[in-house]
């Protein structure tokens, strides 16, 4: 069975409650495309007004982030159950800028995705590597390691469900889009480390994104890649050109 494309926008911190209404009805007619998944990321505060402000169209909400404990004194972090609560189906787990300002880990990358498979929730988890490692020729390797720690008691089956999202952190925020080449030769490769580690269905139903610096001139090319199910979009999803994006196919 084919995979639908996912493209989804990752907000970032931008965007106030009020702009982030008034984006939604921006993009709200520009990002109609029935052959894809469209899904906004949005900071927390945002959740609830751009749930409601998205009601009865194609798009699905995501958050950018959760952690990995039901509740409790855990002060500022927000819990699964009030992502559920709201009728959030996504959450972007382990984002480089994340692990780089916020300490993240590949273990605790492994424990939010757990947490967001018992609440039911989709997780799209970020993997990349930096330029040097790439200089190092190590990406693959890198990559492998983070998918693995990553998807750690994560059944077969949640692993079919989930998204990868794979960003070279050297494209992201700079312009400077990884060829398709290389998207698609680290994409492939992480479509192989599942089939590895599960078997060749869950590694043909996993959907596997590409993220940095996707544009609508980049994105037709990228996304028509055999290993590529999509993108993961920062600066261009704040933009009219995100509905180029979700329509690369038109
Ligand atoms: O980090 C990204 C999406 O999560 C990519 O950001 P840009 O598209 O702005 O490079």
């Amino acid at each position: 069975m084919a995979r639908k494309k996912i493209i989804a926008g990752n907000w970032k911190m931008n965007m106030t409650p009020s702009q982030a209404v008034e984006l939604v009805n921006t993009l709200k007619p520009l990002v109609v495309n029935d052959e894809v998944d469209v899904v906004f990321c949005v900071p927390a505060i945002d959740l609830v007004p751009v749930m409601e402000a998205t009601k009865g169209t194609n798009i699905q909400v995501g958050a950018e982030n959760m952690y990995f404990e039901n509740k409790g004194a855990y002060t500022g972090e927000i819990a699964p159950a009030m992502l559920t609560d709201i009728g959030v189906k996504y959450v972007i787990i382990g984002h480089s800028e994340r692990r780089e300002y916020f300490a993240e880990t590949d273990e605790t990358v492994n424990k939010k995705v757990l947490k967001a498979f018992e609440y039911g929730l989709t997780p799209i988890i970020c993997c990349g590597e930096t330029l040097t490692q790439r200089e190092q020729g190590i990406t693959l390797d890198w990559i492998r390691q983070q998918i693995k720690i990553a998807f750690q008691n994560v059944t077969a089956e949640q692993a079919a469900s989930a998204v990868i999202a794979y960003e070279p952190i050297w494209a992201i925020g700079t312009g400077k889009v990884a060829t398709t080449e290389q998207a698609q030769e680290v994409c492939g490769a992480i479509r192989a480390c599942i089939a590895e580690v599960y078997d060749e269905a869950t590694a043909a139903a996993i959907r596997i994104q590409y993220g940095g610096s996707v544009s609508a001139a980049s994105a037709p090319e990228l996304f028509a890649q055999p290993d590529i199910d999509g993108g993961l979009v920062g600066g261009a999803s704040l933009k009219p050109d995100f509905g180029k994006i979700v329509n690369y196919n038109k």
